[in-house]
């Protein structure tokens, strides 16, 4: 078990270079191979990353000192083109006055009427007709688009109190969504490059990835404030939204309230699709589990309500326990602005990223036992001593941080398990998600700034006939 060989002056290039299509297992690789979980990525020029997989480091860098490890300015300005002063990129002040007026859209009353209305909405009128006709027809789809567009159209509705429709049978091309994707891709390829220098020259000389950046986010910032400027015709109505609840805040200028919603698209888009399209990978793996997941449904109503939803504890630990294994955010970075020591030793110098990696995390046999590799919903379950029933079990958030922990932690957990849990209830009570190619293999799992099946998941939908 050995680290990647670093060399001076190019540092761990050689091999980042040849990793370039892998670097989330590649990282992975390095942290398990080393004993205190930690892997320090030398890069050209200097500059140091360091990688952990140890919780009591999570711990430290999430909460112990929180305030010395943020997102830092080579987060901040490798992309700031696509998210300005957004709350993903934004520190101190700035971040707490916008994580306050946004945690209103969470409260128990808008994740009722989010699931009740929303969700449900999407999942009944679009989505069980588009999985029917795929029944009917034999036809096979790509549950990985459908589930995007999905998340897209309810990000969308809670944002900005605007319907985009794109979960519609002809399935259209929309050109917001590739202008989303795109934006988000080349952002990300950034922080690959051998030096920011050959990007912020690119984009200097506007050529390339760089110019295609800056058409998609002019797309993407024209969408955003044509919806800005209706919505401040209908202001006098009460905020239902994330939109107009900034609008109403007061003195807010335009561009920051784009930059805000585009955040927003981002967190809401690509998590829960990218988190349910392994699950259901998994189910179609693992029948076993899959039949206690329909169970739990079908005691449900079909339409389950608010409540109904919350208490799918099953198909809850079973989500839990898929996304350790397939995080939809595999390594998140923060920045230090100031010297420090980790409770492992090891010693941060002022200015040094330091990432922590729950793709790696969910796969430590010292955290997960032996069998980490085995999908097992059940590790996530305990006994209620009272009513004897199954209950959630909660484990230590720095050892699963995949919704990252501490102050910072997801705004919008809650709401997306309540998404995913109400989709796969209105999926699998009808029907089943068969690969429509299984070569025994398993897909690959790429990651941007989020992770995706990579060539997406064609399925073919079959009616269940197991009642
Ligand atoms: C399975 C689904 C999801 C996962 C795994 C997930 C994961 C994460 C992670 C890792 C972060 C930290 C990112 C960073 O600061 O670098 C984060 C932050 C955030 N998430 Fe989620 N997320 C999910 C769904 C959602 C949804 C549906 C929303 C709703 C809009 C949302 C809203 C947010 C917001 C607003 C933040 C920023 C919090 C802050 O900086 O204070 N997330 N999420």
């Amino acid at each position: 078990k050995s680290q990647p060989k670093s060399y001076p002056f190019i540092g761990n290039y050689l091999s980042l270079y040849t990793n370039h299509h892998r670097l989330t297992q590649w990282t992975s690789d390095a942290i398990h191979n080393s004993p205190n979980f930690a892997f320090f990525l030398r890069r050209p020029f200097g500059q140091t990353r360091l990688f952990t997989g140890n919780p009591a480091v999570v711990q430290h860098i999430l909460k112990t000192k929180f305030s010395t490890y943020q997102k830092g300015d080579i987060f901040r300005s490798t992309l700031f083109d696509l998210l300005g002063d957004g709350i993903f990129n934004v520190d101190g002040e700035e971040w707490k006055f916008q994580r306050q007026l946004s945690s209103h859209e969470f409260n128990t009353k808008s994740l009722r009427h989010f699931v009740e209305h929303v969700v449900d909405d999407e999942v009944n009128k679009r989505l069980i007709p588009i999985l029917t006709t795929a029944t009917a027809n034999d036809t096979v789809l790509d549950l990985q688009d459908i589930l995007q567009r999905f998340a897209l159209d309810n990000i969308c509705r809670i944002a900005f109190g605007y319907d985009p429709a794109y979960l519609t049978p002809s399935l259209p091309q929309a050109k917001f969504a590739v202008a989303f994707e795109d934006a988000v891709r080349i952002s990300s390829e950034r922080f690959r490059m051998i030096t920011p220098l050959l990007w912020k020259f690119k984009r200097f000389f506007n050529i390339g990835s760089e110019k295609r950046l800056k058409e998609a986010v002019s797309e993407i910032r024209q969408f955003t404030m044509k919806i800005l400027n209706e919505k401040k015709q209908e202001l006098a109505i009460q905020p239902v939204d994330l939109l107009s609840r900034f609008l109403n805040s007061g003195h807010l200028d335009e561009n920051l309230i784009t930059d805000i919603v585009i955040s927003f698209i981002l967190a809401g888009r690509d998590t829960t699709s990218a988190a349910l399209t392994w699950f259901f990978w998994l189910l179609y793996k693992n029948p076993a589990i899959e039949s206690e997941v329909v169970k739990e449904i079908k005691e449900k109503s079909d339409s389950p309500i608010y409540d109904e939803v919350k208490d799918m504890v099953y198909t809850h630990a079973s989500l839990y326990e898929s996304m350790r294994l397939y995080p939809p955010v595999p390594v998140d970075s923060k920045q230090a602005n100031a010297d420090d020591v980790l409770p492992d030793g090891t010693i941060v110098k002022k200015g040094m990223m330091v990432s922590y990696h729950p793709y790696a995390m969910g796969r430590m046999e010292s955290i997960w036992g032996e069998n980490w590799m085995e999908f097992r919903p059940d590790r996530w379950l305990e006994k209620d001593e009272t009513s004897e029933k199954k209950k959630f079990r909660a484990r230590d958030p720095y050892i699963y941080p995949v919704f990252q922990a501490g102050p910072r932690i997801c705004l919008g957990k809650d709401m997306a398990f309540l998404q995913m849990k109400r989709v796969v209830a209105g999926v699998l009570r009808q029907f089943k998600v068969v690969p429509a190619v299984d070569d025994g293999g398993e897909p690959v799992f790429v990651a941007a700034l989020t992770s995706k099946m990579k060539g997406g998941f064609p399925v073919k939908i079959k009616k269940r006939n197991d009642d």
